[in-house]
């Protein structure tokens, strides 16, 4: 008999390496689902979450073809609370409705071994419900800054705003089924998802 079928929810923070581990189950057969690509497609022009970034957020987070600019977004979100708490209290609601929704259609399919729900706010948006195990990808804090500042080309300090805007690491590990370290090499990391994989869809 085999197992029941898992949505398996990935989470940690900013630039742990959430994408690269869905990557990796994902290039193992699972089905990824991705709040980050879910929340780009509820901003898209002509949605209803885009219009209301509008009203609150001014038309200067616009780009020319009236598309959301992301980055200036970015700037503002990260810098002040509140616009945060507004930006999420806008977008959270589509983005969890469209969650949902997905994630339910994915379940259904038969030849997906595992559904990978990423969600760097999993914890913070309070969509745990959404998942049966949640997986966090831990990394060591200068190794995280290293990452972010060269991924995103920001500086330390905007690094390390974006940081402090996420609940800490050690709450979300404490509230994880699975934990991943990925402080070290991407062999370490694949070694890691690897035995993972093994547990929960091997039978
Ligand atoms: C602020 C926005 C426009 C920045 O876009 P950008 O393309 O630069 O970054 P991207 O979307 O890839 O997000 C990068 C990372 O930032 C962090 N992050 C994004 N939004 C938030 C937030 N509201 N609070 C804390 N961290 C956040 C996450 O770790 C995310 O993985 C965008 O992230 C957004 O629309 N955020 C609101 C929706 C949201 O909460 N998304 C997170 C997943 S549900
Ligand atoms: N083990 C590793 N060794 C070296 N670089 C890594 C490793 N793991 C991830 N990276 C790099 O670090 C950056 C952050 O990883 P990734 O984008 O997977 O994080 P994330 O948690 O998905 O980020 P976000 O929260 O912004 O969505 C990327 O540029 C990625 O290529």
């Amino acid at each position: 008999m085999p197992r029941e079928k898992l949505i398996l929810g990935i989470t940690g923070n900013i630039a742990s390496g959430k994408s690269t581990v869905a990557k990796m189950f994902a290039e193992r057969g699972a089905l990824l689902i991705d709040a980050d690509q879910l929340a780009r497609e509820i901003v898209e022009p002509g949605q209803p979450a885009l219009q209301q970034l509008v009203e609150r957020f001014g038309t200067d987070i616009l780009r020319a073809d009236k598309s959301l600019d992301r980055d200036k977004l970015a700037q503002i979100i990260f810098a002040d609370e509140q616009a945060r708490l507004d930006l999420n209290q806008i977008t959270h609601p589509a983005i969890g409705k469209l969650a949902v929704e997905r994630l339910q259609q994915g379940k259904r399919l038969a030849d997906v071994p595992l559904v990978v729900y990423e969600a760097p706010l999993l914890f913070e948006a309070k969509a745990e419900n959404r998942v049966d195990k949640v997986l966090v990808v831990k990394v060591d804090l200068q190794v995280q800054l290293q990452r972010l500042m060269q991924r995103d080309g920001i500086d330390e300090a905007a690094a390390q705003q974006r940081v402090s805007a996420q609940m800490p690491q050690d709450e979300k590990l404490a509230r994880a089924d699975y934990v991943v370290d990925n402080s070290g090499s991407l062999e370490e990391l694949f070694i890691q998802v690897e035995q993972l994989w093994q547990k929960l869809v091997i039978v």
